[in-house]
């Protein structure tokens, strides 16, 4: 895959004037609308109950739009299943995971749904295993690892298939600082590599600190979005390294004293 410059690359993911929620009634999203290109990290924040879980949940197709749409890949979900599908990994914030496979069988699993085999599936298993530190572990049941273990197999099945588009959901809470390094530095590689990322995540100065561009959502709208700049400028806030905390508190609190 190829990044041919930002302005030339088509968006992987499109959220355009999306309008969702639960109950068609009381819509928790309103007109949201941003782009994620190849080789971008795009943070998404915000407060509890901003909407962050529900917009991933309309990315993901597992909710209908009221008005609005998304597209990955260049289609809507109904235009062409296959397409959108496969064109991105989900990492969900609590892992889920079959009880009785084995670490390694969730990564054979993956690799047969997104066709990687032979001695690349090898590879990237075994990679992911020592950088993860979880190769002791390859044998045990999912019912017998630790939180952050599980988490662990969740990333690393997102990883074996190494998609267009990666969606990961607070990514950090059960991780042990080893394992938020190792996965920090393979986000950074595979966006290298021109995949996009979409994260949500509360840890603002990783966020900051890793992300090329941040979407901060406030009662399920688009707050502000760009890279540091803008946010800090739509927030009325001084422009320095570490200032999309004082940026974000700004937007959500509306204090711009
Ligand atoms: N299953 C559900 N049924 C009805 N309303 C829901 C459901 N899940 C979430 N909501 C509501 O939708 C709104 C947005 O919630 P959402 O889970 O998207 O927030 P979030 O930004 O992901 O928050 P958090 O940081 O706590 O994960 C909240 O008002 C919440 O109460």
């Amino acid at each position: 895959m190829e990044f041919e410059g930002e302005k030339m690359t088509e968006p992987i993911l499109k959220v355009e004037s999306l309008t969702g929620g639960y109950s068609p009634r009381r819509p928790v999203l309103h007109n949201v609308s941003f782009d994620i290109r190849p080789g971008e990290m795009v943070g998404l924040i915000g407060l509890n109950g901003a909407g962050k879980s529900t917009t991933i949940k309309h990315i993901l197709g597992l909710m209908k739009p009221h008005d609005g749409g998304v597209q990955v890949n260049g289609v809507a979900l109904e235009e062409n299943q296959e397409r959108y599908r496969s064109a991105f990994a989900y990492v969900p914030e609590t892992p889920v995971l079959f009880d009785e496979l084995t670490v390694e069988e969730h990564l054979k699993l993956t690799g047969m749904a997104y066709n990687v085999d032979g001695s690349v599936f090898e590879d990237r298993k075994e990679r992911l295993l020592a950088e993860f530190q979880m190769t002791a572990k390859r044998g045990a049941f999912a019912s017998h690892l630790s939180k952050g273990m599980k988490q662990k197999v969740m990333i690393m099945n997102a990883l074996l298939s190494e998609p267009p588009l990666y969606i990961i959901d607070e990514p950090f809470l059960g991780l042990d600082p080893l394992g938020i390094r190792s996965l920090l530095e393979r986000l950074v590689e595979v966006k290298q590599k021109g995949s996009a990322i979409l994260m949500s995540s509360h840890i603002l100065a990783t966020v900051e600190a890793y992300c090329d561009r941040f979407i901060v959502m406030h009662h399920g709208v688009v707050a502000a979005q760009g890279n540091l700049e803008e946010v800090c400028a739509a927030a009325g806030t001084e422009m320095r390294s570490g200032g999309l905390e004082d940026a974000f508190y700004k937007l959500v609190t509306g204090d711009r004293s």
